[in-house]
């Protein structure tokens, strides 16, 4: 029984259906990173929300684990290329939280135009500051949104329901959708410039990592207020700060800070700011969506194989998963084969797919047929990690569809592209179960692999086979190596 550790709190429904679904689990949040590196070799499954690092250190100590689950969107905490190169599936739940977080957006933007925390702090205080507190209006204002992905739509659509005019900056969002959900598309200086509240919402990258410096900052109106709810690092907090001080920005409201958890922030204490401890996805509905969104998906991966919302590998639904079991039985076979006769560095790799296979989903079996092929020089290659290996080694993989029916109604064809030669291995299903070598090196055939196996080619060399010789003339064999026995010595030779 697969065994699965949850690291961070996460709602109970995570376990429950765990153990439903036949995972062992064990619940220990708030570990500390040595605790978790001491017990994290006997899980098959880590599911965590954005306070556990999953670092490259605590995976080297994860000989087991095959997938981490995050209960929520941003894997900054997950050293993503690590997992990777361990073949360790990485997925996350990419919508459960997005309309929390979008509140919360909108709940800071209301907090920032009507200043309640500061209201409401100095009302405790007795104080009555009535004519203290001039807030502004939100409707009729402009909203520029800088990434209009999941969450950014969501907001667009909230903030045109307070009748805000909605501007966004998103290099990838598309003018069909834009005028689709009724947004203004801008470049980011245009929407600096425009906006009276500015709120972020795209993933931190290396394109994205201070977005919001001083220049964006002095390029914005006189009084506007900035929101982010997405990540620490999309906004320079010295130059925010000192925005803040001078009075050009009006306000700025934070869910997400450079560090965290952030317990010393140079922005602290600094006047109209609001502050909240990354917040953005803790509401119960959310965190129950997540929960067992992360949960299915993890069991399923573990059970089935059924692979959803991964980061590092292509998908494979849990009901696609036993269709694509016998193919990627094959897609194995065929690529160990072929890793086995090849000798040189190999410089390209193409997989055709034709009759029945090629309607199928067909990027997890390449990345099987890639994992067979590298498993005989890597010992730590899976389907996980033999395309970004593959790339690594700059070996140019092409996948091609073929409609056609061929002799077979379903076949898989290997070619491999060395320095020295190409070779190319092609199998197919009996009876849509059963794994056939059906040609190698263009000589048809026809093979069912088991585990040990020899593999000759006999050159038709005179005297070379004795009694065998004529029989196996210009061909290819492939024999469990049983048949032999009596000629051992002969095969070890030709070997
Ligand atoms: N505060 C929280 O608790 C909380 C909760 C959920 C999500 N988040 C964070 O919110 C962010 C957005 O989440 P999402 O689900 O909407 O993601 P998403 O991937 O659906 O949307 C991100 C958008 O950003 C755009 N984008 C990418 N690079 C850009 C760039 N250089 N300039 C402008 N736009 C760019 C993308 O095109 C995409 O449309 C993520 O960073 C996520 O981690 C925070
Ligand atoms: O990316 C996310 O989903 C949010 O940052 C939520 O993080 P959390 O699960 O730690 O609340």
């Amino acid at each position: 029984m697969p065994k699965v550790l949850i690291a961070d709190k996460m709602s109970p429904r995570a376990a429950e259906i765990f153990r439903e679904r036949g995972v062992e689990v064990d619940e220990k949040p708030g570990l500390d990173k040595d605790e978790l590196a001491a017990i994290i070799g006997h899980y098959d499954g880590l599911a965590v929300r954005s306070s556990t690092k999953a670092t490259a250190k605590l995976l080297e100590a994860a000989g087991n684990l095959k997938v981490i689950g995050r209960a929520g969107i941003g894997i900054d905490n997950i050293d993503l290329a690590a997992a990777t190169n361990h073949g360790i599936v990485v997925m996350n739940t990419p919508f459960g939280n997005s309309i929390t977080t979008a509140e919360h957006a909108i709940a800071m933007m209301f907090s920032l135009a009507r200043q309640i925390p500061d209201a409401n702090a100095s009302t405790h205080a007795g104080k009555w500051e009535k004519s203290g507190f001039m807030g502004v209006e939100l409707a009729g204002k402009s909203l520029g949104i800088v990434g209009c992905g999941n969450i950014g739509s969501i907001v667009a659509d909230r903030a045109q329901g307070l009748k805000m005019r909605v501007l966004a900056f998103d290099p990838y969002l598309s003018a069909e959708r834009a005028k689709e959900m009724g947004v203004t598309k801008l470049e980011l200086d245009e929407v600096l410039k425009r906006a009276d509240f500015i709120t972020l919402h795209t993933p931190l990258t290396d394109k994205t990592r201070n977005i919001i410096d001083e220049r964006a900052l002095g390029l914005m109106k006189k009084g506007a207020r900035i929101i982010n709810c997405a990540r620490g690092g999309l906004i320079d907090e010295v130059a925010l700060k000192k925005a803040l001080e001078s009075g050009h920005i009006a306000g700025a409201a934070l869910d997400v800070f450079a560090q965290e958890p952030a317990t010393d922030n140079p922005l602290f204490g600094t006047p109209n700011l609001i502050a909240t401890p990354h917040l953005g996805a803790s509401t119960t509905e959310a965190q129950v969506n997540v929960a067992i969104q992360v949960a299915e998906q993890m069991a399923d991966y573990l059970l089935t194989g059924g692979v959803t919302n991964a980061l590092n590998m292509p998908s494979m639904t849990a009901e696609e998963a036993p269709r694509l079991q016998p193919y990627m039985a094959l897609a194995r076979q065929i690529g160990g084969f072929a890793g086995q006769l090849t000798r040189n560095g190999v410089t390209k790799v193409t997989i055709e797919y034709e009759g029945h296979v090629a309607g199928l989903n067909t990027r997890p079996l390449t990345a099987v047929v890639l994992e067979g092929l590298l498993k005989p020089i890597l010992e730590s290659v899976n389907m996980v990690n033999a395309p970004v290996i593959a790339r690594e080694r700059d070996i140019d993989v092409s996948e091609v569809v073929h409609e056609r029916e061929g002799d077979y109604h379903t076949l898989i064809r290997l070619t491999v592209t060395t320095d020295a030669q190409t070779r190319t291995v092609a199998g197919t299903l009996f009876s849509n179960r059963a794994p056939r070598i059906v040609e190698v090196h263009g000589v048809s055939l026809e093979a069912e692999l088991s585990d040990h196996m020899l593999y000759i080619i006999n050159d038709d060399r005179p005297a070379l086979w004795g009694r065998w010789g004529p029989l196996w003339a210009n061909m290819i064999s492939i024999l469990p190596p049983s048949i032999l026995a009596d000629h051992k010595r002969a095969v070890t030779q030709s070997l």
